[in-house]
């Protein structure tokens, strides 16, 4: 079954539900629903809500919209990390599966071993459930670490090289992409092909804060150097009103 793809400028916006609020996620999951590519649910939201937070909201349901209106399916990242020994990395898939994830992640770090079992966990599980094996991406150097960071926990620098290596790595390994900064994706495109996935947080509208974001752009600037998927988590969902700050992104994208 193919992997799906974005074939319109708003599909690229991943949101990111950080919190361990289902109502909250739920609400922002709805409202988004056809102004964003999908939510992206990660450690905050899973360790408070479990595989049963994670149903309802990308589900939706009868008894939470205001109109009793069903809500279309909302595309899933789910953003776990997972990073241990093979065995346990590929169990963990394993476990998650049944939440029919468009796309799942591990470390790079993890190593070859542990994003094969990863990526060979994903493909045996995909089968019985007759749905598209998770699109499966590992994470090189996160996106709030710089040259600094990585010399303190003793890896080599500059954070751009670690990526390409990491990226290198995780292609040769199988896996279909990796997360990067916007920075680097010039680089893992030459390195890696126009066919290798790159899913992009660290994004900022113009004007918008930083936090603990180090090395970002815009979401324009980000999809015309090659993004496949820009994640964006604050900037909307910190907005007063998200819906419109989905809306002017995808102007921005459409413009
Ligand atoms: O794997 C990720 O999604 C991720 C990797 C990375 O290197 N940097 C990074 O920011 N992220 C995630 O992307 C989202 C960015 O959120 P905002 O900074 O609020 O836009 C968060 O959910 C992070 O966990």
């Amino acid at each position: 079954m193919a992997q799906p793809r974005p074939t319109q400028p708003h599909q690229r916006v991943l949101v990111a539900l950080d919190t361990p609020d289902t109502e909250r996620a739920v609400a922002l999951s709805r409202d988004l629903t056809g102004l964003v590519g999908g939510v992206k649910l990660g450690l905050e939201f899973f360790n408070a809500n479990g595989p049963d937070g994670v149903r309802r909201v990308t589900r939706g349901s009868l008894s939470e919209t205001p109109h009793g209106q069903a809500v279309p399916q909302q595309p899933l990242f789910l953003d776990l990390k997972f990073h241990d020994i093979p065995n346990t990395v590929a169990g963990a898939v394993r476990s998650v599966m049944p939440l029919t994830p468009m796309i799942l992640n591990v470390h790079a770090g993890g190593g070859p071993a542990m994003m094969k079992a990863a990526l060979d966990a994903a493909n045996f599980a995909a089968e019985p459930l007759g749905t598209a094996r998770p699109i499966l991406i590992a994470v090189t150097v996160l996106t709030s670490m710089d040259d600094g960071d990585l010399d303190a926990v003793g890896q080599k620098g500059p954070a751009g090289d670690q990526v390409i290596r990491l990226a290198e790595l995780t292609q040769k390994c199988g896996l279909d992409g990796i997360v990067c900064s916007p920075h680097e994706i010039t680089r893992i495109r030459e390195a890696c092909g126009p066919d290798f996935r790159l899913i992009v947080p660290g994004i900022r509208p113009a004007g918008s804060e930083t936090g603990d974001q180090k090395r970002v752009m815009t979401p324009k600037q980000a999809v015309e150097a090659g993004a496949d998927w820009i994640v964006i988590g604050r900037p909307i969902t910190g907005a007063a009103d998200p819906a419109a700050a989905a809306k002017a992104i995808a102007e921005e994208l459409n413009g």
